[in-house]
């Protein structure tokens, strides 16, 4: 039997909606949620993300600032701009685009951003704050696949969660919301023994790994839930994840697609979290 199509776009539809109510009622005390997105070059895939987190702010009523800044842009440059949103009281969320270019130090750049307006909760103390459980932010993206696992209905505490990947942005993050759940967690990565055979073992199954065809229907147990973080280009430049869909999807109970799985629900997260350090905010002439 096929899998349930696990649709990104309309959970993520309702978490804006709620973000958007909760920000009207900011407005009523003067405050406007306002983000700041950072970017440094001009790789194509990076612009179009920018340009849909500026629509998503739109959307819901958030005040949003872009600054492009040029690839030659150097690490001291960048950091004054941090520095300057920092201080910027109609700022309350700042994101720094990533990757950045290879001349500079990305910690050095998120370890620069004040952590009540880091809303990727990139920044060690909010990373530390997640493996306790102790959240100000939500990892964005990590946060995003816990819906979409909720929508599905299916219990998280107790089974069995494999994560394919261990970045400290996606796969990390993930393992420690999953265990937060009360899952067992594994996470594999380039050097994992007999992945195909510790993916099996899966209830549910999360793919972070940024290769097209990565997660095929012979490493998926029968039922299990597949969520799909990759964001790749196919052969014929085609946006596509690590599943083959085609395939796996005979075999999972419930199934994300790419795109309108993820990618959605990582940006709806974002207005969540800017919202949440605007609410945070000191009332204006208070
Ligand atoms: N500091 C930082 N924070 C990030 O959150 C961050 C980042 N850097 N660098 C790049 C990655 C990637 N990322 C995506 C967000 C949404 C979609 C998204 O909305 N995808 C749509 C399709 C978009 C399209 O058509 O190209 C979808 O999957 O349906 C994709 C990718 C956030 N990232």
């Amino acid at each position: 039997m096929a899998a349930q199509i696990i649709d990104g776009r309309a959970v993520s539809k309702k978490v804006r909606q709620r973000v958007a109510q909760q920000a009207a009622q900011l407005a009523e005390r003067g405050i406007v949620p306002g983000l700041a997105v950072v970017i440094v070059g001009e790789d194509p895939a990076s612009l179009v993300y920018v340009r849909n987190k500026k629509r998503a702010c739109a959307e819901v009523g958030f005040y949003s600032a872009e600054y492009a800044l040029p690839q030659q842009t150097t690490q001291a440059e960048l950091i004054e701009l941090v520095r300057k949103l920092n201080r910027d009281e109609r700022i309350h969320g700042i994101l720094v685009q990533l990757p950045l270019p290879p001349h500079i130090d990305q910690k050095a750049v998120i370890a620069a951003i004040d952590p009540h307006k880091d809303v990727d909760a990139f920044h060690p103390v909010n990373v530390g704050r997640i493996m306790i459980g102790d959240y100000a932010f939500l990892p964005c993206t990590p946060a995003g696949v816990m819906e979409l696992i909720a929508s599905t209905g299916v219990e998280v505490a107790g089974k069995e969660c494999v994560v394919i990947g261990r970045s400290n942005i996606v796969g990390k993050p993930m393992a420690m919301l999953l265990l937060h759940q009360n899952a067992t967690v594994t996470i594999c990565h380039s050097r994992t023994r007999e992945l195909a055979q510790v993916v099996r073992r899966a209830d549910i199954v999360i793919s972070a790994v940024g290769r097209v065809g990565f997660v095929t229907a012979d490493m998926v147990k029968p039922g299990a839930v597949v969520i799909d973080v990759g964001m790749n280009r196919d052969q014929n430049g085609k946006l596509c994840g690590d599943v083959d869909f085609a395939a796996v999807s005979q075999v999972a109970s419930h199934i994300t697609p790419v795109p309108g799985g993820v990618g959605p629900m990582t940006i709806s997260m974002l207005l969540q979290n800017t919202l949440t350090a605007a609410g945070q905010a000191k009332d204006p002439q208070k």
